[in-house]
């Protein structure tokens, strides 16, 4: 039997939903996680600081009793976001960082910014006082393949927008490409990268060959094996600029097993001991502290968790349920497709 024990770890991008769904998965964060980013696509999304903080409330009642769990609100930027509710939301600690969807790159977008002119005040005003900018990194253009949006979007956006806004602290939020590795490793400090669970486990070949795998489809959209294995390498480095955010990201069966099945895979159930078999697998698993449990905190200059989550190898596969039920509809589990012999101790 083989042991690790961590800092609590955090995860610095997550989906929890609303109504019935966030009660279904809300404990599968909580039971490993101690704080997380909190996604802000709603319907509608969360845009004022009054409702990132109507939103927080939710959360904390959703709760199960004896379940602690912090979750980090963010607001979701629009060309009408007003920076000084932005500036109030932060400096009254109900926000901890800001979320750019480009209009219409992913699941509930499309009040997203189309024109970057129109967010510069805000911009502006987040790197006047430190408040990160967390990324969805794809550009919309129909003209560009799904394949390239991540490696079209630096250098067509991300980079002219941080060259225009000095100090602006951005995460790259689910990185999926050697581009985004290459480009957060080519930056200074003031830039950090996210890295989802599955993204380091499947590529494209997973989603497409031999049927069509509807639980295997997110956004970004998993690249070829190379891309995977920069990940990877990036993932298990322990380089202070690539921590984790699971994008775990629910949606009921009939969304995902559907004729235009929605982006998501929700890993928050298993992520921890997946991320052991990846890290193990590389003969990096004192570095699974780093990624999981101290870049994140680092970037967004909070503490380390002061509890621990130890995780355990035994000689018989891990079982997980294969779905969790609520009352918004069965939830896949995300399934890696290979034995995983980890598990987290009670
Ligand atoms: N990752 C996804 O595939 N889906 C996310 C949105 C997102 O993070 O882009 C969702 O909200 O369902
Ligand atoms: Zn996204
Ligand atoms: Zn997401």
């Amino acid at each position: 039997m083989t042991q690790i024990t961590l800092p609590r770890p955090d995860d610095w991008h997550l989906h929890l939903r609303d109504g019935a769904m966030l009660e279904a998965v809300l404990p599968e964060s909580a039971r490993h996680f101690a704080r997380a980013i909190i996604m802000p696509n709603l319907v509608p999304p969360v845009v004022t600081g009054a409702q990132a903080a109507a939103y927080r409330e939710r959360i904390l009642a959703g709760l199960p009793a004896g379940m602690r769990f912090t979750p980090l609100m963010t607001l979701y930027l629009t060309e009408e976001t007003d920076p000084a509710d932005v500036a109030a939301a932060a400096a009254a600690g109900i926000v901890t960082a800001v979320k750019l969807y480009p209009a219409g790159a992913t699941t509930n977008s499309a009040s997203g910014v189309r024109d970057f002119d129109k967010v510069r005040g805000v911009l502006e005003k987040m790197a006047e006082i430190g408040l990160p900018l967390c990324v969805h990194g794809e550009v919309t253009d129909p003209a560009v393949d799904i394949f390239d949006r991540e490696a079209v979007f630096i250098e067509r956006v991300l980079d002219p927008v941080r060259r225009a806004t000095p100090g602006l602290r951005v995460v790259m939020e689910h990185i999926t490409t050697k581009d985004g590795v290459d480009y957060v490793r080519s930056q200074g400090e003031d830039l950090g990268a996210t890295i989802t669970t599955h993204h380091l486990i499947i590529n494209r070949n997973h989603i497409l060959v031999g049927g069509i795998k509807p639980h295997y489809y997110c956004l970004p959209v998993a690249k070829r094996e190379s891309h995977r294995l920069a990940l990877v390498e990036a993932a298990t480095s322990g380089e202070a600029r690539f921590f984790l955010g699971t994008d775990s990201a629910p949606h009921a069966d009939p969304a995902k097993e559907s004729a235009c099945g929605c982006a998501g895979c929700f890993t928050a159930t298993n992520t921890m001991p997946l991320l052991a078999h990846v890290f193990e697998a590389e003969g990096r698993l004192a570095n699974l502290e780093a990624f999981a449990s101290r870049n994140g905190p680092a970037f967004y200059r909070l503490p380390v968790n002061s509890e621990t989550l130890t995780l355990e190898k035994t000689d018989t596969a891990t079982h997980w349920p294969a779905k969790i039920f609520g009352g918004a509809g069965p939830v896949t589990v995300f399934d890696p497709g290979f034995p995983v012999f980890w598990h987290v101790t009670p």
